[in-house]
């Protein structure tokens, strides 16, 4: 509906303009979100070298002249050992039903395995065209990813298969040109400006999280979650009040540090991104509170935002 496009013009021989959603999905740790980031070349979507780390489904609006592609981030598919397992995993299967295109993620570095060949028993009912997507091709040989390619094209019925990297860009483009081939002729979906159209403050709070999380992984993998309660802009400046909230006051101490000092860090690393991100000055406040077991209970899930 919205936006006028450059190729209705001149007629005879334009290609149809395309848009619509995309997907990656795949195995915990299989590289969607550093290829989404990659992709949309900003950082949108939260990476870690921890699994499900993912909980957002976040858009990013990639536009070309006769084409539009909503990327849409997913978690990963994992077994659910709690109520928010459960949940994300209901999260990944309604954005799965509401996609055109679905790129399955599978590393080239690690066999194809049970759970790529679950995940791909289930994309199989699906109306969406479904693409195999080799990633991390940088971390091995031509051998080897030769052997993966013929590995995973034996997997199940993909539209195509196509290796990429996201840490040196191989592959990205045509990826990208693939995919969109598959997408439904369609007006543009979303102005040309926009690059997402989550609410800032869910990104926001992912950027927190990253933060907190940076360094303690090991010991609080999935144990933070982040409320943004206000952003109110002041002039060139935003300023931003959030809560970290943990499970037990053990956490708390670890989030917060000796003096203080972790929270601090946090508090700055956190700053520098929302400001790249915003593109304003940031004035950052941060609370740290103790939610008991927010992971099981579902009043806590949703005031979080689950
Ligand atoms: N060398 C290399 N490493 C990559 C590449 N893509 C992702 N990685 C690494 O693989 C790990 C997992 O990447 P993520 O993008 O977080 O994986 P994910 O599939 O989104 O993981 P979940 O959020 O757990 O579902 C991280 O440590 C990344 O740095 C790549 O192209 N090359």
């Amino acid at each position: 509906m919205r936006g006028g496009r450059a190729g209705d013009v001149g007629g005879g021989g334009a290609r149809p303009y395309r848009a619509g959603f995309a997907c990656f999905v795949g195995r915990p740790n299989a590289g969607k979100s550093t290829l989404t980031n990659a992709i949309v070349g900003t950082k949108i979507a939260i990476t870690s070298n921890k699994p499900q780390t993912t909980r957002h489904v976040i858009r990013a609006v990639l536009h070309r002249p006769e084409s539009q592609l909503v990327l849409v981030d997913t978690p990963g598919l994992h077994r659910p050992r709690t109520l928010l397992g459960e949940r994300l995993n209901d999260l990944v299967r309604s954005t799965w039903s509401e996609v055109d295109v679905i790129g399955l993620c599978i590393p080239a570095d690690e066999p194809v395995g049970r759970g790529d060949r679950f995940i791909t028993g289930e994309l199989a009912e699906l109306k969406a065209t479904v693409l195999a997507v080799v990633t991390k091709t940088d971390l091995v040989d031509k051998k080897r990813l030769a052997e993966q390619l013929l590995a995973v094209s034996e997997l199940g019925e993909f539209a195509a298969v196509v290796p990429v990297s996201a840490v040196s860009g191989h592959q990205l483009d045509t990826l990208v040109d693939v995919m969109t081939g598959y997408l439904p002729e369609s007006p543009q979906l979303y102005p040309d400006d926009m690059l997402t159209d989550d609410p800032e403050q869910v990104l926001v709070a992912e950027l927190i999280r990253e933060a907190a999380l940076e360094g303690v992984r090991d010991e609080l993998p999935h144990s933070i979650a982040v409320v943004v309660e206000e952003m109110i802009p002041e002039g060139n400046l935003m300023k931003i009040y959030a809560d970290v909230y943990v499970e037990r006051p053990s956490q708390k101490a670890i989030v917060i540090g000796h003096r203080a000092s972790r929270l601090k860090e946090v508090g700055t690393t956190a700053r520098r991104q929302i400001e790249e991100l915003l593109g304003t000055r940031v004035y950052l406040d941060l609370h740290v509170r103790v939610a008991k077991d927010w992971q099981r209970d579902p009043k806590q899930l949703r005031k979080l935002g689950f």
